[in-house]
């Protein structure tokens, strides 16, 4: 028998088998979470009461405080769960060395009191004093030493890493949370290429993944580009040259896009040179960690090259930086695919794709509830206007861009992929070749991080952010007809209108409260 959740005040249902994360997930409660096995502890929540049964243990610290994993523990009984108790959560360390390895990157020797169980790549929080607090991918592996090493970038105005390099000397006590992130090797890619593409301090953590495979006796070939402008950025250029005299399977890409390369080291970036001649990344898995702009880009060429949505394994805080480049420049950039049009019978059987989409999304319990108030026919339209330009070339669709389309919406990264998947499915039972299933999808993952965010956000016009506001009340100045009850309501009264939708309601079915007439009838 399953037993039900409750979750910021309200109950949900959960089904035979189904973990608490899975059941909240499918009713659409937005939380926070990443790996969903039980390894990156993103998910991670306080038992308020009742008791679960977890496939995985936790450190007995964690268990104590009541902090359990959602994404691995099913309801014994009804229970009530809330947010973790952060402070619980944060452990005391010590800097137990430093040392520069160039200019502006710093390596940092770390000691935690107590244990800290984490996967070579995973991030660690790091509070200074005053709570500042930011990201820092571990670049030691575990059980290798007591300690946890860091690499720090000093960035201009970076009031975390100008502190740490001016004030993290022996002795200086740090607070630390996690570890975070799916970003790891797991024993289980045994046999597939990995593929790790890094700029800036991202090569710690890439270094990390790749000793951790390489000492699990991984076989089959590892290769790591690491990009930067300059030569100082390459700052694990000695390190990793030697990894690669010790395993004949790893393979280091140094690569520089400012300064003039020399010796081993490539001319241009890091994505042109991992994806040339596009190799076959159907049994890759995929690493990246660095600048944005760097990771969105490796992301849709490993798409177009055949890679596995899950395969791809990307260092989440990169993408604190946010939104990289605006739609427009976006769409700008994307050039016309004859082929795929082509094959797409130049338009109807875009509309053929879309009609079948948007049918199906519409009775699945995850993704309908954000299309309440729209027809499916509505919507395809839509969005027929939206790719057939891609694909097409034209530039004929004025509707809003997809930041601007999706700014109130919160869609997970794993919502995201939930939709490609099944959009996958679509275009294949159309009998779209496989390689131009690959080049439609990685039109979409183009515009991940415009739709891809933990809150809504207001829209943004030429560079302007509007208010968010989707509903407002007015008084109205024409008679017109309610769309919950279908009554008139007369000229002068009060309404509720939803910007989005289109819709108005009267006072009764919009429930207006007496302060909301108030204001836009202060007579
Ligand atoms: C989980 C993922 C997604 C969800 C839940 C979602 C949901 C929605 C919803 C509800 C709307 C209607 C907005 C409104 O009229 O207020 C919309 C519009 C739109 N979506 Fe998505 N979407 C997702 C992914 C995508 C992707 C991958 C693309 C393509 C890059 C995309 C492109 C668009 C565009 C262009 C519109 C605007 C259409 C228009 O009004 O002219 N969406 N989406």
């Amino acid at each position: 028998m399953s037993h039900p959740v409750e979750y910021e005040g309200r109950e949900y249902s959960v089904r035979e088998g189904e973990t608490i994360l899975r059941a909240l997930l499918r009713q659409g409660v937005n939380i926070n979470y990443s790996c969903g096995k039980g390894s990156c502890h993103t998910c991670m929540c306080r038992l308020v009461s009742g008791s679960v049964e977890s496939s995985r243990d936790i450190d007995p610290a964690l268990s104590g405080s009541g902090h359990f994993l959602p994404c691995v523990s099913r309801p014994k009984e009804r229970v009530v769960v809330g947010p973790p108790d952060l402070d619980a959560l944060a452990k005391p360390a010590e800097v137990i060395g430093r040392r520069l390895l160039a200019d502006d990157t710093l390596e940092l020797d770390i000691a935690p009191m107590g244990e800290v169980a984490y996967e070579a790549g995973q991030h660690i929080h790091i509070a200074g004093p005053d709570g500042l607090s930011r990201p820092y991918s571990i670049t030691t592996l575990p059980g290798e030493d007591f300690f946890l090493r860091i690499h720090v970038r000093r960035v201009d105005g970076g009031a975390m890493s100008g502190w740490l390099f001016d004030h993290a000397d022996s002795g200086t006590t740090l607070s630390l949370r996690g570890p975070y992130g799916d970003c790891f090797y797991d024993p289980r890619m045994q046999g597939r290429p990995l593929l790790l593409l890094g700029t800036g301090t991202g090569a710690g953590a890439l270094m990390a993944i790749a000793r951790a495979a390489l000492s699990a006796g991984h076989t089959a070939p590892v290769t790591l580009f690491h990009g930067g402008r300059r030569q100082s950025d390459l700052y694990l250029h000695e390190v990793l040259c030697e990894l690669a005299r010790e395993h004949a399977n790893f393979t280091y890409v140094p690569c520089l896009s400012r300064e003039e390369a020399r010796g081993c080291v490539r001319q241009g970036r890091i994505v042109e040179h991992a994806f040339t001649g596009l190799p076959d990344l159907q049994d890759a898995e995929i690493f990246l960690c660095g600048l944005p702009a760097m990771v969105e880009q490796a992301r849709v060429m490993a798409i177009v090259a055949g890679a596995r949505r899950d395969a791809i394994h990307v260092d989440p805080f990169d993408f604190a930086h946010g939104n990289v480049q605006d739609d427009a420049s976006r769409v700008d950039a994307i050039p016309a695919d004859p082929e795929l049009w082509a094959a797409l019978g130049n338009g109807p059987g875009l509309t053929a794709v879309l009609t079948d989409f948007y049918q199906r999304l519409f009775q699945d319990a995850r993704l309908s509830p954000f299309f309440h108030g729209m027809l499916p026919q509505q919507v395809a339209a839509k969005q027929y206007g939206f790719l057939a330009d891609l694909i097409s070339g034209r530039r004929e669709y004025f509707g809003l861009n997809p930041y601007n389309a999706h700014h109130w919406m919160v869609i997970s990264d794993e919502l995201f992929d939930y939709r490609e998947a099944m959009f996958e499915e679509v275009l294949r039972e159309h009998g779209l070749a496989p390689h131009l299933v690959r080049r439609f999808l990685a039109l979409h993952e183009r515009f991940r991080t415009s739709i891809v965010k933990a809150e809504a956000v207001p829209m943004r016009v030429k560079g302007v952010d509007i208010p968010l506001r989707t509903q407002s009340v007015e008084r109205l100045d024409l008679d017109t007809v309610c769309d919950g009850c279908h009554q008139e309501i007369p000229a002068g009264s009060p309404a509720r209108y939803h910007e989005r939708l289109g819709t108005l309601h009267c006072r009764t079915c919009a429930q207006l409260t007496d302060e909301e007439i108030a204001e836009v009838m202060p007579d």
